[in-house]
């Protein structure tokens, strides 16, 4: 596990911003995994500014998210399809046709599930999934508790989640309590995962995923599991850390060796 650790928000999301720059270049028929939430934003941004300018073009691109809210039709202005949509998909080259979110209002969910699995396996699995990461160290919609091999699966929100998404819904509307969600296991198939991390709030959580034990009290230490993550988080979220001084070392000492490969 590679840790980046750097100064503000906005340079986690420029750093992760060119990752996936660098891999669609790479692979124009790229496969991405996506994240919702308030961190990737300033990455999508980036990501459209580098579409609009042609440093990048999704043209060819596929993307699965993470998860969706199980109940809620993309058209629902709090199902993440939205999300997405107003927060990347309509401002990129990408083929609507080609991006993938769980189907919230699916008529059989576990079915669903299985089928999201098949899809991800049928268009050669994901290159590169983005990740954010709950408080308590969940990502995606995997709580503490989750398997760690799981696949994707319909999971039940916790009381905080339903809480804190309460305000963006009237009294007599129906709010989720359940999700689909790509399981952990599914997420580790990825062949690169960046989890971005910004903010004191996430400081618990990063030091468990980083430098605690492999459990599945913090979803997020399955990463240390996985064969190419990378977390890229600011000061604040860095916090925590024991280790800082060396992560930073590593950083270095890599960066000396790209160099002399003539690979940065
Ligand atoms: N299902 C999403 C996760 O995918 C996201 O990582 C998490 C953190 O969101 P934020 O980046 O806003 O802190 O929120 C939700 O639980």
């Amino acid at each position: 596990m590679r840790i980046v650790i750097l100064d503000s928000a906005d340079e986690v999301a420029a750093y992760g911003a060119e990752i996936f720059i660098r891999c669609i270049r790479q692979k124009p028929a790229a496969v991405l995994g996506l994240a919702t939430g308030s961190t990737p934003l300033a990455l999508y941004r980036r990501l459209i500014d580098a579409n609009r300018d042609a440093v990048v073009s999704f043209a060819k691109v596929s993307s699965f998210n993470l998860d969706e809210y199980l109940g809620l039709a993309g058209d629902h202005p709090q199902s993440y399809r939205h999300f997405m949509n107003t927060h990347l998909f309509d401002h990129i080259d990408i083929n609507p046709d080609n991006t993938h979110v769980p189907p919230g209002d699916a008529a059989d969910p576990l079915q669903a599930c299985a089928d999201y699995d098949k899809l991800i396996t049928k268009l050669g699995g994901i290159d590169i999934q983005l990740l954010g990461i709950g408080r308590n160290g969940h990502i995606g919609f995997n709580e503490p508790s989750s398997g760690l091999q799981s696949r994707t699966r319909v999971k039940t929100l916790t009381r905080a989640t339903i809480d804190d998404n309460a305000r963006f819904f009237s009294t007599q509307e129906f709010q989720p309590h359940l999700s689909i969600t790509m399981g952990i296991g599914t997420i580790l198939e990825a062949r690169k995962v960046v989890l971005l991390a910004t903010g004191a709030a996430k400081a618990g959580a990063i030091k468990a995923a980083a430098e605690g034990p492999l459990t599945a009290s913090c979803p997020a230490s399955a990463l240390q599991m996985h064969p190419d993550a990378l977390l890229i988080v600011d000061a604040a979220a860095a916090a925590g850390l024991e280790r800082k001084a060396f992560y930073k070392h590593i950083e270095r000492e890599n960066q000396k060796l790209l160099q002399s490969l003539g690979k940065t």
